[in-house]
């Protein structure tokens, strides 16, 4: 999984169109969302992940709660970004991933929203500009079996 964290003032989104045969089915008010003074989290979910799903949302989360408690905001916008890794995993694996990671954070106490999956959006980022305001991180399964 390739992460790319950027620290914001805001993260606003519209979805334009569908970019996946099927889609993530999403509601009315999903098609547009916003976060306040947030940590943007966009996220390829790679094919090396298929090997451990469970094992790459452990250490996803891991990473974003450093990042978090380090720029020290509360709220995290999880977004489906197919543009960092040209090894993509398959849509039905990456959504599962991406939904546990957000559950996650949830269970932690975060206040977390996530991107709707299978679409084109346009959005709107406003990264802070501090030191740790714009961070990637690498991930892979710990027990990747060698093919
Ligand atoms: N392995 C993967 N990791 C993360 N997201 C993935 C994915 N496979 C499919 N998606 C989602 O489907 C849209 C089309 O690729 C993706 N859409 C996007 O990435 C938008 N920025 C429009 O390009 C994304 O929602």
């Amino acid at each position: 999984m390739r992460i790319l964290l950027i620290h914001s003032d805001y993260l606003e989104y519209e979805v334009k169109d569908k970019a996946l045969k099927k889609p993530e089915e999403i509601s009315e008010n999903q098609k547009k969302g916003r976060l306040d003074e947030v940590l943007a989290v966009f996220m390829s979910v790679e094919k090396v992940d298929e090997q451990n799903p469970e094992e790459i949302v452990k250490k996803a989360v891991k990473e974003i709660e450093e990042v978090v408690s380090q720029v020290k905001t509360n709220n995290i916008f999880v977004y489906p970004f197919a543009h960092l890794s040209s090894e993509l995993g398959s849509p039905d694996v990456a959504l599962r991933i991406l939904k546990e990671i957000e559950n996650e954070l949830k269970n932690k106490g975060y206040n977390v929203r996530r991107a709707p999956f299978g679409y084109y959006k346009a959005f709107k980022l406003s990264c802070k500009g501090h030191p740790l305001a714009e961070l990637s991180r690498t991930i892979v399964p710990g027990e990747a079996k060698k093919e």
